[in-house]
């Protein structure tokens, strides 16, 4: 392997470069290289350590009406034009409904021995009511079972996600999905339907995949599935998220654990939140961001059973629901592992408000020298990641609750064709090993229990709002072709070698313990995208900055 220059790391990140919000010029301090901030290490991850990969069910499966399945709010979302690029939808995705075996020998033939996938909420209960046998749907309870049994053969063990966003349409259309409190007994009683199918061949459990993402931008900003846009709506979602992984937990803990014997968390994402100089009101705004993004979730759970200080204090309960003394006694301690996913840094400054706002605004700011990825939103700031890991240690204790990483990747986008795979991705090779490489240092220098990585993605796949347009996997599948052929990319090698040694290289192959990262650069402006693109796409990265 060879490290390339960082111009060529930049430009191929994405093929076809994204506009960027920029405000900082790159002479700040935090933007300035730093050798022992940017370097980490090479060598042996602790044994036991588990190398994983994650898709999920909506952006791989396809077959959106087979056997039954009901619509979920993810088909409405995307089989309505103009909500997402291309008008792409998740109709048919991989295909991997049907290519089970296909997935399962990629994963065999790379080495792969953990694999975190997620269940279709809507194939296993068409109206998301699971109660009683009346609501169940045999041959998507099946399917899950076949694909599980797969897995087991191959020695994979499964991670299994309950909720990846794909809300059945019906509760959606009934009580308003998230925003309503029913939401919470219907995720038990699905959770409690999947405990009692699969919780003999499934050991760990992650009951909900990113609610801030599903709340703030399925509800609040409208921008994801089911398109709402309003204040309320978003906290309403976001009280209900907290309400039904706790409800998920204490189903498991009551009913299951006894005979089953597995593990059961939650996965939030978070951005690392940096304050943009070493000022107190820039690190108490940085410390809010992560109180709204990662706290909402993780210090009710893992922390005090109630929301974050900062939280409490700059939300009204008219806009944000309170926990009775007995849901915060539930929700405190109700998960055995930390589940993160993880992408990208930012840095903050404080609002400078005077008066009753002060402490409450803030505002983000990106490098010019941070490398973009094919996602506008995505900054390749690998020591943010090893600041991120040493902050959830410290704070939520992770001797008690390991750090499970259930996911870490990067895209690219427009280089490559259906017709002409693009499978040279030293670029994204060079951004894991920087990754791995910070991961490896909060554990060895900060004590980070973190015992399990998770890549993201095993397989291109849709991507959401951006729909095919990029890429986060390893394997590249040919979308165009009914077949859906699959081939590897570079980075699955990589990814391969490491699964087989545990051991990580420097991008240059050397392995003395000290490798040093690529230097960075300004992203080269070689855009193909329109202007009239140019300017949504800016204007939606100032709404979401704005938001909070
Ligand atoms: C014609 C209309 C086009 C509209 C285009 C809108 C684009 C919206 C972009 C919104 C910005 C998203 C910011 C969020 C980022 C991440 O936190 C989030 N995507 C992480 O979620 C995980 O990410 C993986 C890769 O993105 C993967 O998709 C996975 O499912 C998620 O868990």
């Amino acid at each position: 392997m060879k490290l390339l220059g960082s111009t060529i790391l930049a430009a191929a990140f994405g093929g076809e470069v994204r506009p960027r919000p920029d405000d900082l010029t790159g002479s700040e301090a935090k933007c300035q290289p730093d050798a022992e901030r940017d370097s980490f290490t090479a060598g042996k991850f602790p044994d036991n350590f588990k190398w994983s990969f994650a898709t999920a069910a909506y952006q791989i499966e396809g077959a959106w009406d087979a056997d039954g399945k009901g619509k979920n709010i993810w088909d409405t979302f995307s089989q309505t034009d103009g909500n997402v690029q291309n008008n792409d939808t998740g109709n048919d995705a991989c295909k991997s409904y049907y290519n089970m075996v296909r997935d399962v020998s990629n994963m065999k033939s790379l080495g792969v021995k953990d694999y975190r996938f997620s269940l279709s909420w809507a194939r296993l209960c068409p109206t998301g009511k699971c109660k009683d046998a009346s609501g169940q749907e045999k041959r998507g309870i099946d399917h899950y079972h076949k694909f599980l049994d797969l897995l087991i053969e191959a020695d994979i063990e499964p991670f299994v996600t309950l909720y990846h966003w794909d809300l059945p349409q019906n509760l959606e259309t009934t009580y308003k999905g998230w925003e309503g409190a029913q939401v919470v007994e219907d995720f038990g009683d699905y959770a409690r339907l999947v405990f009692s199918e699969y919780g003999h061949k499934v050991k760990n459990w992650i009951t909900l995949n990113e609610a801030e993402v599903v709340c703030d931008l399925g509800y609040g900003i409208g921008v994801f599935a089911p398109g709402k846009a309003n204040l309320k709506s978003q906290f309403d979602c976001r009280h209900h998220t907290v309400l039904a992984h706790t409800k998920a937990y204490h189903i498991y803990n009551d009913e299951f654990r006894a005979t089953q014997k597995g593990q059961i968390g939650i996965t939030m994402n978070t951005d690392w939140y940096e304050g943009f100089n070493e000022s107190k009101d820039n690190y108490d705004a940085a410390q809010r961001w992560m109180d709204l993004q990662l706290g909402f979730w993780a210090d009710p759970i893992y922390l005090t059973g109630d929301y974050p200080e900062s939280v409490l204090k700059n939300n009204n309960d008219t806009i944000l629901q309170r926990f009775t003394a007995e849901q915060i006694s539930q929700n405190k301690g109700a998960a055995d592992f930390f589940g993160l996913n993880h992408y990208t840094t930012r840095l903050v400054t404080d609002g400078n408000a005077a008066g009753e706002n002060k402490g409450v605004d803030y505002t983000q700011h990106t490098c010019p020298q941070w490398p973009q990825a094919g996602s506008e939103w995505l900054y390749s700031v690998p020591w943010g990641y090893k600041k991120l890991l040493t902050y959830i240690h410290n704070r939520y204790d992770s001797e008690q609750y390991p750090i499970y990483v259930t996911e870490n990747g990067v895209s690219s986008r427009g280089n490559g064709t259906d017709f002409e795979p693009e499978l040279d991705d030293q670029w994204r090779i060079d951004h894991y090993t920087g990754y791995i490489g910070q991961m490896k240092r909060a554990i060895d220098e900060d004590k980070a229990n973190v015992q399990v990585y998770t890549a993201w993605s095993l397989m291109d796949n849709f991507e959401w709002a951006s729909g095919y347009t990029e890429r986060f996997g390893m394997v590249w599948v040919n979308f165009t072709d009914p077949a859906r052929p699959t081939y590897f990319k570079d980075s699955a090698l990589f990814y391969s070698d490491l699964i087989t040694t545990n051991e990580l290289q420097c991008s240059d192959g050397t392995n003395d313990g000290t490798c040093k990262a690529a230097p960075t650069t300004t992203t080269a402006q070689t855009t193909t995208t329109s202007s009239a693109q140019l300017v949504s796409f800016s204007a939606l990265f100032f709404l979401i900055a704005q938001f909070f």
